[in-house]
């Protein structure tokens, strides 16, 4: 049974598959992150909007109480009489919190309150020389066993008007803005102490929030143990106090169902096309097509020349242009292995022409020196076809006087194909000289080559690698020399590698050779170097020498 690993395109999809799942992944991650930010800020507004209301609505009571009091005028002890405490009374039903308003001397009495006049002053604290509302508490009142604070204000005099406000007033409306788990409170705001709360007070730990001198949110661990998110802030009317509301982390920003089934739905889809994308993308860009396109526009191949060698005085006769793929991740690639590549995609054509357009360049020096110097290209049956790039070739003929084509047996004997016989018959007639390559391994019928204008055989290098191995071969080899010698054609031996092998080739009388003994396909640079340091005269090398005896 086959399993679905063993499927190519399954195979080939999941790389695609897991790259995409790792980005679907990290955008999730991305998203669940900006909810779960989203979450928060939203839950930090709204206990700051609460926070804000309610010190709001005391600011709004507190500077109701204020301006009360100030419309209360300076009093002596004597004046407590029963107009007075009527004006006081009338003061203090009008603000709804306020159970009492009184009077202390500057000595520190409570001679005076709106309910009666104390005969026998009550000893409470001197007032303060100090400016504006002040709060004062909590305390307990006896007369109504109930806590209370008083707001007070020292009066020109010296003396003191107080507003007593039940606790109880502010704990309800405390209770009005508190969850079940949180807490809020009215606290001081320089020591952070509880003035009334409504739910378990607890601070920071460490309070570094204090003094509180504007709103903040703080998220910490609290004395309770618990994560909390707290808002602080400070009445306008008494800047020495604050509210705080808070409540639990985890109750307040809850982090269920970060992600609906619809968001799982588009996640899914956004995997699904990131993988197809990434498989597109892949093929798009290992696209033998794309690659060899995109290798055309960067400038990516290159011309390697071998010298062409007269064996008796070893004088560079002429060079084979070689292409090589000079590739920015698979560095120097072989002709061989996109040469077929270029032919079934069109692109040979177009690589043929900068390959001519930099052999020129590069090889115009010597050219100049000598205009015989052989220059072979290798071309195949889609050059032939084109009529542009045999309109560039007998352009290039001026240029470079010593173009020789080397085409393959298989392009040559085409017969079927009336273009390409036509094609040669132009090239030659523009003078352009053809090579057949790797002559001997396909079939050239006698005829053919005596038809067309044919002037150089490539004797293929594994005929000249059996030299000395195989009687066969060299059979073959025997040939081709015999053939040319009749046909009148020039013989040029490929892969000559050892010195063996040039002993015999010199005793079959084949005049030009190419091969590793002599040299490599070099770059332009080294070539010319080489020329220039030596001439045009190559030496074998001893180490080959050594190597070959
Ligand atoms: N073992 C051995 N090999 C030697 C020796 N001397 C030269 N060679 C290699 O033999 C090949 C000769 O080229 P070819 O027969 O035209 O065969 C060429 C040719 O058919 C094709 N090719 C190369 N350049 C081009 C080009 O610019 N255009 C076209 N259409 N085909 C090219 O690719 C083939 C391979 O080219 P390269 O890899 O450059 O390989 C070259 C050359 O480097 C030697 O002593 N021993």
């Amino acid at each position: 049974m086959t399993s679905l690993t063993n499927l190519p395109r399954f195979n080939k999809i999941l790389p695609h598959a897991a790259i995409a799942l790792l980005i679907t992944v990290a955008i999730t991650i991305f998203f669940v992150y900006q909810q779960i930010e989203a979450r928060k800020k939203l839950q930090y507004s709204h206990l700051t909007l609460k926070a804000q209301q309610l010190s709001a609505w005391l600011d709004t009571n507190f500077s109701i109480i204020n301006n009360v009091l100030m419309e209360v005028e300076p009093l002596t002890a004597d004046t407590c009489d029963s107009e007075m405490l009527f004006e006081l009374r009338s003061l203090m039903f009008n603000v709804a919190p306020v159970v009492e308003i009184g009077m202390v001397n500057s000595a520190g009495e409570l001679i005076c309150t709106s309910w009666q006049r104390h005969h026998n002053a009550i000893k409470v604290n001197p007032p303060p020389d100090q400016y504006g509302l002040r709060f004062v508490g909590p305390l307990n009142v006896e007369y109504m066993q109930q806590p209370a604070f008083v707001l007070a204000r020292t009066l020109r005099d010296g003396s003191e008007v107080n507003a007593l406000v039940r606790i109880r007033w502010l704990k309800n409306q405390l209770k009005n803005y508190a969850s079940e788990l949180g807490f809020t409170a009215l606290i001081d705001s320089d020591t952070g102490n509880p003035i009334v709360t409504n739910g378990l007070y607890s601070r920071p730990k460490p309070a570094t929030h204090l003094p509180i001198d504007f709103d903040l949110i703080i998220q910490a661990y609290f004395q309770n143990n618990r994560e909390q998110i707290a808002v602080y802030s400070p009445l306008t009317t008494l800047p020495k106090l604050s509210i705080v509301i808070s409540d639990e982390k985890s109750i307040l920003i809850d982090n269920d169902e970060l992600i609906s089934p619809t968001g799982f739905l588009v996640l899914f889809i956004i995997w699904l096309a990131l993988t197809a994308v990434g498989y597109m993308l892949s093929n798009y860009l290992s696209d033998s097509r794309h690659q060899l396109k995109r290798a055309l526009k960067r400038d990516e191949f290159i011309n390697y020349y071998q010298p062409i060698v007269a064996h008796r005085d070893k004088k560079i006769m002429g060079v084979e242009v070689l292409m090589r793929w000079q590739h920015p991740v698979e560095g120097l690639k072989s002709p061989i292995t996109f040469i077929p590549e270029a032919i079934a995609t069109g692109y040979l054509n177009l690589m043929t022409s900068q390959q001519l357009a930099k052999c020129y360049t590069e090889l115009k020096h010597l050219i100049d020196k000598d205009p015989d110097f052989i220059v072979t290209i290798n071309i195949s049956a889609c050059h032939l076809l084109s009529q542009q790039a045999i309109t560039e070739f007998i352009r290039y003929k001026t240029r470079i006087p010593g173009l020789v084509l080397e085409v393959t047996e298989d392009v040559l004997i085409d017969e079927t194909n009336e273009s390409i016989q036509h094609a040669f018959i132009t090239l030659t007639q523009a003078g352009i000289q053809i090579a057949i390559d790797d002559f001997g391994t396909g079939y050239c019928g006698l005829s053919y080559l005596s038809q067309l204008p044919v002037t150089y055989l490539k004797a293929d290098k594994s005929f000249i690698a059996a030299i000395g191995t195989d009687g066969m071969h060299t059979h073959v080899l025997e040939m081709i020399v015999d053939l040319a010698q009749k046909l009148e054609l020039t013989v040029i031996a490929e892969g000559v590698e050892t010195t063996e092998q040039l002993d015999y080739l010199t005793q079959l009388k084949i005049e030009l050779h190419q091969g590793w003994l002599y040299s490599k396909a070099l770059p332009a640079k080294v070539l010319l170097e080489q020329i220039e340091q030596r001439g045009f005269t190559l030496s074998i090398p001893a180490s080959l020498h050594k190597k070959t005896a």
